[in-house]
């Protein structure tokens, strides 16, 4: 039986520390808290990359149906009004598992003690189960957390990385990712903490967002990125070089609910899912790029 995160010596510092972190004041702080280290690809290694795959998170099963439907590759659960990784009620799990047993599902397990917690109720037919890092402030806590969650067997873990990471007070993207491939971890997904408004692309510049790829494949991992994103914005950096295996959203295909103006926590919205599904179909330019090379568990 595995000790639970809280009652090992590597403490999570609590979410009202982060402002502490803002501002770094010298050019060593720069440099140190500088989550990229990465040389920008060659358009050649990323013109190898094959079509990328679509989550969709859904938060009941009126949606995953209507998800499932449309043909996403991958159905994700998560209840967007709690957060951005929180987890929906585990019944609502096992009727997914019983209703779209030929579906990849995947669910949001929360942050840290919470995800280690509900974890072992996944059903096992799951493929997917996301961790968040908020308040995980060092490799050796982030490792521990990864360790302390106990999937059945066949689920993966996904490992969640926030682009921002000061709010989120955790770890940078590039910290996550090298923690990744030192411990062994399969799969990745760079996500945002705050669903406010910004977008990954707020956070992480063009740029850097295609370095973290570039590297996340010469190790062999799997990534995934989301965070408001809009549909808009995957074909503009695919062209950009920011060729990631699955891509995931929600806000961008929801409207509002009325009198609120946010998307993500509104319904889901068929014309705007199918325009989703469309782009990434193999017939559909738009993600589709030279080559077919595998690479790493897709
Ligand atoms: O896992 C992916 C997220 O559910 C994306 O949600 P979002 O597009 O509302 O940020």
């Amino acid at each position: 039986m595995p000790v639970p995160v809280s009652q090992r010596a590597c403490k999570v510092a609590p979410l009202h520390h982060a402002a502490e972190q803002r501002g770094p004041t010298s050019p060593a702080d720069v440099r140190r808290l500088s989550p990229y280290n990465f040389r920008m690809p060659s358009s050649n290694t990323l013109s190898a990359t094959p079509r990328p795959k679509l989550l969709v998170s859904v938060r009941n099963m009126h949606e995953a149906i209507q998800v499932a439907d449309s043909g996403v590759d991958v159905i994700d659960f998560k209840e967007p009004k709690e957060g951005a990784l929180a987890p929906v009620s585990p019944k609502i799990w096992h009727d997914a598992a019983a209703a779209l047993s030929h579906h990849q599902l995947s669910a949001a397990l929360g942050e840290k003690e919470d995800a280690a917690s509900i974890a072992p109720e996944i059903p096992s037919t799951f493929r997917y189960a996301k961790v968040g890092p908020s308040g995980v402030r060092s490799r050796d806590c982030l490792r521990d957390l990864w360790d302390s969650v106990e999937l059945p067997p066949g689920v993966e873990l996904v490992p969640v990385s926030y682009a921002d990471h000061l709010p989120a007070n955790c770890l940078a993207p590039a910290d996550v990712l090298e923690t990744v491939i030192t411990t062994g971890q399969k799969r990745l997904l760079l996500d945002t903490f705050v669903k406010s408004g910004e977008s990954l692309t707020d956070h992480v510049p063009v740029e850097q967002l295609a370095a973290l790829v570039q590297t996340a494949h010469q190790a062999g991992i799997w990534l995934a990125l989301a965070g408001s994103i809009r549909l808009s914005q995957v074909t503009r950096l695919h062209r950009l070089g920011v060729t990631p295996d699955c891509w995931g959203v929600r806000g961008d295909i929801c409207r509002p609910a009325f009198g609120e103006g946010v998307r993500r926590t509104g319904t889901i919205h068929a014309r705007l899912l199918q325009a989703w599904v469309d782009a990434f179909k193999p017939s559909c330019d738009a993600l589709t790029t030279a080559g077919s090379e595998s690479r790493g568990p897709r």
